[in-house]
């Protein structure tokens, strides 16, 4: 390669930088004025993000990638609405758990984050309005459904106004550069499950596991002792020093975990919604397939269903359904009214654009 070749295409990428930091600026001072005509109200607007974000995707001429450009909007986004006021978003801590990686991916570099030792405290703090909103684990491909989360949205008064998915990867990490001699392999109960065959395959049956409350507990832990390691991912890899001694040991190669974010106020209708629903259905049989044909009826799609025990009666349950579009959009209000005709209680969560990331 020439040097003068070198040069010329350098001085075009600084040409093109200013450029680029004129129209940035630019894009922030509309993003500030907005923001003065919210007057100091709700500064963040989920479906209006998301617009964005998909507009980006289909305009996108290349070569950059569809997932590069969203994501660097993602973060022009933030960088413009922290202007306006930095978001503060709580989230099951200590810093580097999975959660936070899911916080960050969905507002951005410029929020900012609050670790919470629980989920039950990272919705008691967004209830109590110390913090925006909160990041939630709702769901795993491999592990199914998040319990916790689901029981505190049946009596929080937050609102689900976004979702998250985050692809999951595990490591096995290390204060010490090879596997000999573990005794012991901390984590969260659920990446225990995740990890379960290959930790059957890899080490010995002696080794013991040891369920903690997050994976970057986990990665605290083994960063003070040798004899320890913890399966947790990169960001808790990077926050405690540890060396990687096997990368992607999920069991499944496609783990993934859905998280939903919730606060006080709700998402307007962003074009390409869902709605999230929990209702109860009575104690006879046939109760459940009565419940949905309102579904079947108005053609409206679900795109999840799961069952909890209700915390009412013994072999009792309540019914979590995400079905497709916005519960503000004539068809699904009225499967709303016609679901809420035949179920004893019927709690709409909230309604959210699909992840677009
Ligand atoms: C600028 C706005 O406020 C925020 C910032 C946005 C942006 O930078 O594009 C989009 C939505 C809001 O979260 C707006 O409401 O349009």
């Amino acid at each position: 390669m020439s040097d003068s070749l070198l040069q010329s295409h350098r001085d075009a990428i600084d040409a093109i930088d200013v450029e680029i930091l004129t129209l940035l600026n630019r894009r922030a001072e509309h993003a500030r004025k907005i923001g003065e005509l919210k007057g100091g109200g709700l500064v963040y607007r989920p479906e209006r993000e998301a617009q964005v974000m998909a507009r980006v995707k289909a305009l996108n001429p290349g070569p950059l990638s569809d997932e590069s450009v969203a994501k660097l909007f993602r973060e022009i986004m933030s960088a413009c609405l922290s202007l306006e006021r930095p978001l503060t978003i709580a989230y099951l801590g200590p810093e580097g758990t999975f959660s936070q990686a899911a916080a960050v991916k969905h507002f951005g570099h410029a929020a900012v984050t609050l670790p919470c030792a629980s989920i039950d405290e990272a919705f008691r703090v967004v209830e109590a309005r110390s913090a925006d909103y909160v990041v939630a684990p709702v769901e795993n491909s491999t592990e199914g459904a998040v319990g916790r989360t689901l029981d505190l949205m049946v009596g929080s008064p937050l609102s689900v106004c976004g979702e998250v998915v985050l692809r999951i990867h595990h490591h096995l990490l290390r204060n010490g550069a090879d596997m000999a001699g573990i005794r012991r392999v901390y984590s969260h109960a659920q990446s225990l499950a995740q990890c379960h065959e290959w930790l059957n395959r890899h080490l010995p049956a002696e080794v013991e596991r040891v369920s903690v409350a997050s994976n970057a507990e986990a990665a605290r832990l083994a960063s003070l002792d040798p004899q320890c390691a913890a399966i947790a991912g990169d960001a808790a890899a990077e926050r405690f020093g540890l060396v990687k001694l096997a990368e992607n040991i999920e069991d499944e190669p496609n783990n993934t975990t859905r998280f939903l974010v919730l606060g006080y106020h709700k998402s307007a209708a962003s074009g390409r919604d869902k709605t999230s629903l929990v209702m109860s259905a009575q104690n006879k049989p046939g109760a459940v397939h009565t419940l949905l044909s309102p579904l079947a009826e108005f053609g409206v799609s679900m795109t999840k269903f799961e069952s909890r025990p209700s915390r009412t009666g013994l072999w009792e349950y309540v019914f979590f359904v995400d079905i497709e579009g916005h519960c503000d959009e004539a068809t699904v209000n009225r499967v709303i009214d016609a679901l809420r005709a035949k179920a004893a209680f019927v709690k709409v969560l909230g309604a959210y654009p699909v992840a677009v990331l």
